[in-house]
C-alpha cells in the first residue's frame, strides 16, 4: 500500500474513533443515571472489551507474538493501571460530578499534555526552527483552542434545526443527577487525573510497541491486567451484592456500547494509529469529538448551532490540518536527510532502484572508497571520530558487508520460496536491503540485529514505507537470543559467526521449513561436501545428520559494500523430516573426535595414547550419566564396571573397531549410517564421548 493510502487509512481510523467515542460520554451519563455502580460497571465493560480483543490476539497474532518476560508483564500491568483502570476510574467519577459536555471538553487537554510528554521523553521530535515543528505545535494548540471556544463561547444562533431525531430524555435517562449533589471540584480533579492518565497511556504505548509489536496481544494484556485491577478494587469496595447485578435492558445496552465501542474499538484503533502515526497523531484528533458532539447535538437532539460552535469547528479542523501537514513535512525532511547520509547504502536497493542505479552507487562508492574504507575499521576510537563525517561506519568486527544489488536480493527472496503467510527470521538485517524485499513477500519478518545504529536506520526505513507492523526487531546477539516461532530463515549473515549460527539453527529447538543463507563461498562448499569428498568435514557431517543442504547460487564479492575479501554463495538448508534417534551431544562429541584428523584411519586415531586417556575419562563420566541406559540396553552389569586400566580399555576400543570392520576406515569416507552404527557400538560397550554440556562454538 502506498504511504498516501496508509496515511488516509489513519485519518479514517481516527474519525471513526472520535465519532464512536463522542457517543461514549452520553451513554456513560445515561448508565450513571440508571444507577450503575461506578466500580462494577467499568469492570464489566473491560471484560466485554477483553472478550473481543483476546480471541483476535490469539488467532491473528499466533506467529508474530514475541515471547513474554517479567519486564514486559510489569509494563503491561502498569499500562493497564494507568491507561485503563485509573483512566476510566477517574473519568467515571469526574463525569458523575460534572456533565458529559464538560467531561468531553476537558479531554481536549490531552493533545497538549501528551505532546509535551512525548517531546520531553524524546518520542516526538519538536524542531521549532523547522516548518514541520512549528506546524505541529501551532496545530495542536489551535485545535485545543477550537474545542475551548465550542465549550465556552456560545454567540448568536446561526442554525436552528426544524426537527430532532432523538428525544433529550432518552439521552438523559429520564432523571439527571441532582446538581446540588455534584461535587464540581472533585469532578474537575478527577477529570484532570483522567487526562493525565490518558496522555501517559498514548505516549507510553509508543516505545513499548517497538518492543512488543503485536497490537492485539499488547492491548489484550493491558486489558487483562485492568480486569484484575478493577475486580480487586470492586471486590474490596463494592460489598453490596445488588451493585453487581445488571438490572435493566438499558444497562445491557450501555455495557455493550461502552465495552465494544468505547473500549474494544477505541483501544484497537488507538494502538493501530499510535504504531503507524505516533502519539501526536492520535491525540491531535481528540478535539474532533467536541465537534462531533456539537454536530450530534444539533442534528440528533435538535439543539441550535451557535457562532461559537462554528468558529470552534473551523479552528479544530485547521489545527488538525496543520498537525497533519507538520507530520508529512517531518517525514519528507527525514527521508531527504537519510538519503544524503547513507546514499551509498540505500538508493541502489530502494524499491524502484534498477541496475543503472546500482552501478551508479558502486561508482560513487569506488570514488569515495578511500574515506569509506577508513570508516570500515574495528578500532572503536577511529570509528567514533569518523562517524560524524560519514554518517554510518561499517564495522569489520560485526561482518558488516551490505548486499546492494537489487537483482541478487530479489533472486535470494525468490529462491527462498517465501509465501505470503510466512513469518521469516532474518539474521543481521543491517540497513534493511534484504528486509525490505522480505517485507514485500512475507506476512511478517523477525529481524535480529546486534548493532543499534543499524536498528535505528532499519526502523526509520521501514516506517517510511509504513511497514513497521510487519516487522519485529530484536536488538540482540543472535547467538544469545531465543527465537520466537518462525517459518523460514532468509539472511545475509555475518560470516564470523557462520558456524555456531548454522549449528543453532540445525540443532536448536525451533522448527522451520528452510534456511536460505548467504555465506562465505568456502564455508558453503564445506557445508555442501558429501561423504567420500576430499573436503567432507565435521561441519558437513553434523549439519547433514539433521538437514539437507542445497546450493543456490554464487555471489561475487563486488556486489557488497564494502566488498569483502572473498566471494559468497547462497545455500538452502532444509531440516530432515525424520531425524535419527541419537543423543545429539554424544554425536557431536563423537564427530569431533573422529574428524579431528579426518584422513587418519580410525584404528590409528584410537590407538593414540592421548585419545585413549581422554576417552577413558569421558567414559567414566559418561557411565555416571548414562548408567540406566546401559543397563537397559545390555542387561549386563559387567559393562558398568569400566576398566580403569588404559591398556585394557584401549583393547576394548580397538576390538570394537576391528570386529565391525572399522579399523582401516577413514571417517571422511563413512556415511552417516556407518558413523551412527559405530557410535552405537561404542555406547553399548559403555564408551562415551561426551560428559560436559557443549557450547555452540564447539560444533
Ligand atoms: C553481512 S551484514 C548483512 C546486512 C544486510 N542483511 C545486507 O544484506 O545488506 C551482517 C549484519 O549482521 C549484524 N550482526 C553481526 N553480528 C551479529 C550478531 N552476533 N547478532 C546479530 N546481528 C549481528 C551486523 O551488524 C550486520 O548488520
Amino acid at each position: 500500500m502506498s504511504p498516501v493510502a496508509t496515511r488516509a487509512k489513519l485519518h479514517v481510523a481516527m474519525v471513526v474513533f472520535q465519532t464512536g467515542y463522542a457517543g461514549n460520554h452520553v451513554i456513560m451519563r445515561f448508565a450513571l443515571n440508571l444507577g450503575v455502580s461506578k466500580l462494577v460497571f467499568p469492570l464489566y465493560r473491560t471484560i466485554i472489551a477483553l472478550s473481543v480483543l483476546a480471541p483476535s490476539a490469539y488467532f491473528l497474532e499466533k506467529k508474530e507474538r514475541p515471547g513474554m518476560n517479567t519486564s514486559l508483564l510489569i509494563q503491561f500491568f502498569l499500562l493497564g493501571l494507568v491507561g485503563i483502570t485509573l483512566n476510566q476510574g477517574f473519568y467515571i467519577f469526574g463525569l458523575d460530578n460534572t456533565s458529559p459536555t464538560f467531561a468531553s471538553a476537558t479531554e481536549n487537554a490531552v493533545p497538549a499534555v501528551s505532546f509535551l510528554m512525548a517531546a520531553l521523553l524524546g518520542i516526538e521530535k519538536v524542531e521549532l526552527k523547522r516548518r514541520d515543528g512549528i506546524a505541529k505545535v501551532v496545530g495542536t494548540f489551535v485545535s485545543v483552542a477550537g474545542s475551548l471556544v465550542i465549550t465556552l463561547y456560545k454567540g448568536p444562533t446561526i442554525y436552528e434545526p426544524s426537527q430532532r431525531i432523538m428525544d433529550q430524555s432518552i439521552v438523559n435517562g429520564g432523571s439527571e443527577r441532582e446538581e446540588e449533589n455534584k461535587n464540581w471540584t472533585l469532578g474537575c480533579l478527577c477529570l484532570m487525573g483522567h487526562c493525565l492518565c490518558w496522555s501517559s497511556w498514548i505516549v507510553l504505548q509508543s516505545p513499548l510497541l517497538k518492543k512488543y509489536p503485536a497490537r492485539f496481544s499488547f492491548i489484550s494484556c493491558s486489558c487483562f491486567f485492568a480486569v484484575i485491577q478493577f475486580f480487586g478494587i470492586s471486590a474490596y469496595f463494592e460489598r453490596d451484592v445488588e451493585s453487581w447485578k445488571i438490572l435493566s435492558g438499558g444497562e445491557v445496552y450501555a455495557l455493550l456500547y461502552t465495552g465494544l465501542v468505547g473500549s474494544a474499538m477505541v483501544f484497537a484503533i488507538q494502538i493501530y494509529v499510535v504504531e503507524r502515526g505516533g502519539p501526536l497523531f492520535v491525540s491531535a484528533y481528540l478535539p474532533l469529538q467536541t465537534l462531533v458532539a456539537a454536530v450530534l447535538a444539533t442534528f440528533a437532539l435538535g439543539e441550535h448551532l451557535y457562532l461559537g460552535g462554528m468558529i470552534g469547528a473551523i479552528l479544530i479542523i485547521s489545527g488538525l490540518y496543520l498537525v497533519v501537514m507538520g507530520k508529512s513535512w517531518e517525514s519528507q525532511a527525514l527521508i531527504v536527510s537519510r538519503q544524503q547520509q547513507q546514499r551509498f547504502v540505500y538508493s541502489a536497493t530502494d524499491e524502484d532502484g534498477d541496475e543503472e542505479e546500482h552501478n551508479k552507487e558502486k561508482r560513487l562508492f569506488r570514488r569515495n572508497s578511500h574515506s569509506r574504507i577508513r570508516g570500515y575499521e574495528s578500532n572503536g576510537q577511529v570509528v567514533e571520530k569518523k562517524k560524524q563525517h560519514d554518517g554510518l561506519f561499517l564495522q569489520k568486527s560485526k561482518g558488516q558487508h551490505l548486499l546492494t544489488n537489487t537483482r541478487i536480493l530479489d533472486a535470494i527472496v525468490r529462491s527462498s520460496d517465501v509465501r505470503p503467510t510466512d513469518t521469516v527470521l532474518e539474521i543481521g538485517p543491517g540497513t534493511g536491503n534484504l528486509t525490505m524485499k522480505l517485507l514485500e513477500a512475507a506476512q511478517h519478518v523477525i529481524a535480529v540485529e546486534l548493532d543499534k545504529r543499524m536498528v535505528e536506520i532499519l526502523r526509520a526505513r521501514v516506517s517510511d514505507h509504513a511497514l513497521q507492523h510487519k516487522l519485529t526487531i530484536i536488538q540482540k546477539d543472535v547467538l544469545k537470543t531465543d527465537f520466537p516461532e518462525f517459518d523460514l530463515v532468509v539472511a545475509n549473515i555475518p560470516y564470523n559467526i557462520s558456524s555456531p549460527l548454522v549449528a543453532k539453527l540445525v540443532y536448536g529447538s525451533n522448527t522451520f521449513r528452510t534456511a536460505t543463507l548467504l555465506l562465505q563461498k568456502e564455508f558453503s562448499r564445506r557445508l555442501l561436501a558429501n561423504p567420500g569428498d576430499s573436503d567432507f568435514n565435521r561441519l558437513a557431517v553434523n549439519v547433514k545428520l539433521l538437514a539437507d543442504v542445497k546450493f543456490v547460487m554464487d555471489v561475487s564479492k563486488r556486489e557488497f559494500v564494502p566488498p569483502p575479501k572473498v566471494d559468497s554463495s547462497v545455500v538452502m538448508i532444509t531440516p530432515k523430516e525424520v531425524k535419527p534417534d541419537v543423543d545429539v551431544r554424544e554425536w557431536l562429541a563423537f564427530t569431533r573426535t573422529c574428524f579431528g584428523k579426518k584422513n587418519k584411519t580410525l584404528g590409528s586415531m584410537f590407538r593414540q595414547k592421548k585419545k585413549v586417556m581422554e576417552l577413558l575419562s569421558l567414559s567414566e563420566a559418561g557411565i555416571a550419566t548414562n548408567a540406566s541406559d546401559v543397563v537397559e540396553e545390555q542387561g549386563d552389569n559387567r559393562l558398568l564396571c569400566l576398566d580403569t586400566d588404559a591398556s585394557v580399555f584401549k583393547e576394548r576400543v580397538i576390538g570394537i573397531l576391528k570386529s565391525n570392520g572399522f579399523e582401516d576406515k577413514r571417517p571422511s569416507k563413512l556415511s552417516h549410517g556407518q558413523l551412527l552404527r559405530l557410535l552405537s557400538l561404542f555406547n553399548q560397550a559403555a564408551i562415551f564421548f561426551h560428559s560436559l554440556p557443549m557450547d555452540l562454538h564447539d560444533y
